[in-house]
């Protein structure tokens, strides 16, 4: 196999799941990992194009069946002229929607050759019953085979056009109408989750605050408070938990195009 120098991670992963999928695929490979944290408010707003000794692996996690705007937005800017990419979108459990022809779409349309493609699937970041501790043993199996496959991809040097399931026109990006609450009473004013806010959502001197507007529901702030003081509440978070809780409790896999 021709040997990378570079291995670019590229990620947006507000509770974590979606880095550990992609970390898992880069550990397999030589070459220094670098990063491209689509989550921090600074990461991937410049355009970069990257060099023919990199291989680049993208994970991105479903929104409402698409990408998440702010990290479809910020991965545009990233171009690579036949530079292989292996790119998968992870979810809850519930649907893929058009979000893995989306991936695919764009990052085609900047020039990478995909090696590789899947969705996964990790335990869903706002109802926590749905997948819980999932990526499990059984997953990270099936993404090993895979990557495996992906290296022999690489060997032949033969790609050819990978079919992914999904519509066009897309369907529409809907936003989750939840805002995570503040329980002031447990905050310490850390301000890690005005910090770790994509969408700068948060008040600077404020984190009791949360601009519903701005908010993307993404759950970064409630996966980083170290005191626990962020969730999600209220009346629509209680029919989502039921409605997810009956209808989508049973296994999904994750499923891989080569
Ligand atoms: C705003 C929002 C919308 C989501 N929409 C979907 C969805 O349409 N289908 C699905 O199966 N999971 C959905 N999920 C669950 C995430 O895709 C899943 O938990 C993923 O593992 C999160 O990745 P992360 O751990 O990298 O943040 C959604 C999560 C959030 C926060």
């Amino acid at each position: 196999m021709k040997t990378f120098t570079k291995i670019a991670k590229i990620y947006f992963s507000p509770s974590s799941t979606t880095r550990k999928i992609v970390d898992e695929i880069a550990n397999k490979f030589e070459g220094t990992q670098e990063e491209y944290d689509l989550l921090n408010v600074a990461g991937g707003n410049s355009p970069k194009e990257f060099d023919d000794d990199t291989l680049v692996i993208v994970g991105m996690p479903i929104f409402a069946g698409r990408l998440p705007k702010t990290a479809s937005t910020k991965l545009m800017n990233f171009k690579g002229e036949n530079i292989p990419a292996i790119a998968v979108v992870n979810y809850g459990n519930i649907n893929i929607g058009d979000a893995l022809i989306e991936l695919n779409d764009i990052l085609k349309e900047n020039g990478f050759t995909i090696v590789g493609t899947g969705a996964t699937v990790s335990q869903h970041s706002i109802v926590t019953d749905v997948a819980a501790d999932r990526p499990d043993e059984k997953d990270l199996e099936k993404l090993n085979e895979f990557v495996e496959k992906c290296r022999e991809k690489l060997d032949s040097e033969e790609f050819e056009d990978i079919e992914v399931p999904g519509n066009k026109p897309y369907c529409e990006y809907k936003k989750v109408q939840l805002t995570p609450i503040c329980d002031e009473s447990l905050c310490t004013y850390c301000y890690e989750c005005v910090s770790s806010c994509p969408e700068e959502a948060i008040p600077d001197m404020d984190p009791g605050q949360t601009d519903a507007d701005l908010c993307s529901a993404c759950t970064a702030c409630i996966y980083t408070c170290p005191e626990d003081a962020r969730y999600f509440t209220g009346d629509l978070f209680e029919r989502m938990k039921e409605r997810f809780l009956t209808n989508f409790n049973q296994r999904k896999e994750s499923e891989f195009y080569l």
